[in-house]
């Protein structure tokens, strides 16, 4: 249950990221501390910052400066990779296209999930098969966002394995029949300038993303710098800035990490306003479970909130599927 924080902790996780491959690490004084201080995170805010996380300064920075590029181009020329249903849902969405709260969303992104070939997770699966569409404008795209992905898939098990720690299981609870084949889903979004003028679709309104949870385990988000426009909301109703912090992720929690939490961690709401003069990007990274997996609560989650399951079970391809499929209006 979400607090009245006012501030989201930084958390400096490389005493963590020393022992991910220690079986033995959950008796490490130093991961101990940062599993701590993801609980409490998790608990409060349902959104951290992550420091010393081992990503290169200069990866972060190329994978913005590419993004920016790419939504500087024409819009016939970002239009080439079209998301639709055809794509498996992969691809460029215009400005307005993604709906939230049935508000058209004042953002551009191209959206991208992990390869579904056909038939792979059966009728479940169908709306999703397909590969990513990548532009081949900027030409290091598709090279840079591939070994980005592969470095976040990576440092985001391991956070998970810090989080497993913090729910006192044990540091591969995540791993198996749970996450132990990801889905993943990275969207690479950006948010015009609220007083564009010059942008060929005049803006409806300043809601960059209408407040929604995320519908995993964990996001990583990679902003600009410059620009503050991610918000969250805590418990009183009161939206906190997430205030770009250079060098670091900002993470959160997905409702799937809710039920198996047992409630005990929150999928906490958050919404994007860009109301600076510039246009903003973010590159978002999602770690989900197994497409197929059936999500209840933990059985160490539900011994420390009462010993009754307060959620229910849900499949999380169909809470993606479900999300996906009225996203769009198409
Ligand atoms: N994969 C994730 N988390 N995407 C977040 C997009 C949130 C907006 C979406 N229209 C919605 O209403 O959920
Ligand atoms: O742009 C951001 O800072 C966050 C985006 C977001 O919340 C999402 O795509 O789920
Ligand atoms: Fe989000």
């Amino acid at each position: 249950m979400a607090s009245d924080f006012k501030t989201i902790p930084i958390i400096d996780i490389s005493p963590l990221l020393k022992k991910s491959d220690d079986p033995n690490m959950s008796e490490d004084k130093g991961v101990l501390e940062v599993c701590n201080l993801l609980d409490r995170a998790c608990k409060e805010a349902g959104f951290f910052y992550v420091k010393g996380h081992g990503i290169p300064d200069s990866l972060i920075n190329a994978v913005k400066d590419v993004t920016h590029d790419f939504f500087d181009l024409p819009y016939e020329e970002k239009n080439k990779i079209k998301l639709s249903a055809v794509t498996g849902y992969r691809g460029y969405q215009r400005i307005g296209e993604n709906i939230t709260l049935e508000v058209p969303d004042m953002h551009e992104a191209i959206d991208c999930y992990r390869e579904v070939t056909p038939g792979m997770y059966g009728a479940l699966g169908k709306s999703l098969e397909g590969s990513n569409m990548w532009p081949s404008n900027p030409s290091n795209f598709k090279l840079l966002m591939e070994e980005y992905l592969s470095l976040l898939i990576d440092l985001s098990r391991r956070i998970m394995q810090g989080i497993s720690i913090a729910l006192s299981g044990s540091p591969n609870m995540f791993e198996g029949e749970r996450a132990g084949d990801p889905f993943w889903v990275m969207r690479i979004i950006g948010y015009p300038a609220l007083s564009d003028s010059t942008n060929a679709m005049k803006l409806d309104n300043d809601i960059g993303c209408g407040a929604h949870t995320d519908y995993g385990l964990l996001t990583l988000v990679n902003q600009d710098d410059d620009i503050t426009a991610l918000q969250v909301r805590n418990r009183s109703g009161e939206w906190i800035s997430a205030v770009p912090i250079p060098g670091t992720f900002v993470c959160n929690i997905g409702d799937m990490l809710k039920i198996l939490s047992n409630g005990l961690y929150e999928s906490t709401l958050h919404r994007v306003i860009n109301s600076s003069p510039k246009y903003r990007v973010s590159v978002a990274f999602f770690l989900e479970p197994n497409f197929d997996a059936a999500i209840e609560p933990l059985e160490c989650c539900i011994q420390h909130t009462g010993g009754i399951a307060k959620l229910e079970r849900a499949v999380y391809g169909e809470h993606l599927v479900g999300k996906v499929l009225t996203n769009f209006i198409m």
